[in-house]
């Protein structure tokens, strides 16, 4: 099964993928957590986007209508912030610009829950999270399955939350995890790379997220595609990166510079994906 997974129709399509952000170098406007800033920011650029973390509802106005994509995380969510990010997911939606979700610890409150059920209805072309995020936010229940923003659950568990919030929602729903399962409802793809060490650093969850709005930003018309292949080539970059690592904070290190130098023959090897 696995050597099925390598190679194959998609590793050639996730390579296009990354070489079309490193030669387009979309912008991407991200309203993100504080705790995320820096790491989001640091794998758009290694990937070859543009990060502009903006987030005043003051200014999206002039500025959102110029991106490529919109990315929404709402891990440090706040009443200040909320307007903000409403404004700038309609603006988004009215420039015909695809926008991101990723609705950290949905079912951590019955304000998160709401404020990300909200942003739904402002149609985000991709949401990516957890399976706790996902599984809450399909069943738009909070409280007994969330342990705050790591998941309680394994992504398979979560697959069929997925395919109804995606037909609920009119998104591509990616939930991650050991196996990240990419689905809008109908199709359902598989990405099965990246280290179990990934989940032991802060963000790498909205970082992925921000490289899947870079990746939909050059291709919005194959969402499903250009969010598996960011998928899998985040997987990639941890695995070399890992190669080299001690733990996790030089992992962190290590998975900025692959992504950076990831190089054809990495990318077709090693790339993981399949059809369910
Ligand atoms: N056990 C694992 N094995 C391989 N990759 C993993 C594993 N757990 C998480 N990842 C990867 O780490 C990244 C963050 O995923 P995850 O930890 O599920 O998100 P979050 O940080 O939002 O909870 C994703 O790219 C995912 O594929
Ligand atoms: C620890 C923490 N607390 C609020 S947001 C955040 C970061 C979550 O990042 P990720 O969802 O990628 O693990
Ligand atoms: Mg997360």
């Amino acid at each position: 099964m696995e050597d099925e997974e390598q190679g194959g129709e998609w590793a050639p399509k996730a390579w296009a993928h990354l070489s079309s952000v490193r030669s387009l170098s979309p912008l991407i406007q991200c309203i993100t957590n504080f705790v995320s800033m820096d790491l989001t920011a640091n794998t758009l650029l290694s990937a070859g986007a543009s990060p502009a973390m903006l987030h005043s509802s003051s200014e999206s106005p002039d500025f959102t209508p110029q991106v490529h994509a919109l990315y929404i995380n709402v891990g440090t969510l706040s009443d200040g912030w909320l307007p903000a990010m409403t404004v700038a997911a309609e603006l988004a939606t009215k420039f015909n610009k695809p926008w991101i979700l990723d609705p950290v610890a949905a079912g951590a409150s019955g304000f998160r829950l709401k404020a990300c059920l909200d942003l739904l209805s402002l149609k985000p072309s991709v949401i990516r999270g957890n399976a706790s995020e996902i599984i809450a936010l399909a069943n738009a229940s909070f409280g007994s399955s969330t342990r705050g923003v790591d998941s309680s659950h394994d992504s398979t568990d979560a697959v069929e939350s997925a395919k109804s919030l995606a037909n609920s929602s009119g998104a591509v729903v990616a939930v991650s995890g050991a196996v990240d399962f990419i689905t809008d409802g109908n199709r359902v793809l598989r990405a099965r790379n990246g280290v179990p060490m990934m989940q032991k650093i802060t963000a790498t969850g909205c970082a992925v997220t921000a490289l899947i709005a870079a990746f939909v930003a050059i291709d919005p018309s194959h969402a499903l595609e250009a969010t598996a292949s960011a998928l899998a080539v985040f997987g990639v970059a941890g695995e070399i990166g890992m190669e080299m690592a001690r733990g996790p904070a030089s992992l962190r290190m290590h998975l900025i510079d692959s992504l950076h130098g990831l190089d054809q023959t990495a990318v077709i090897s090693r790339v993981k994906i399949s059809a369910l």
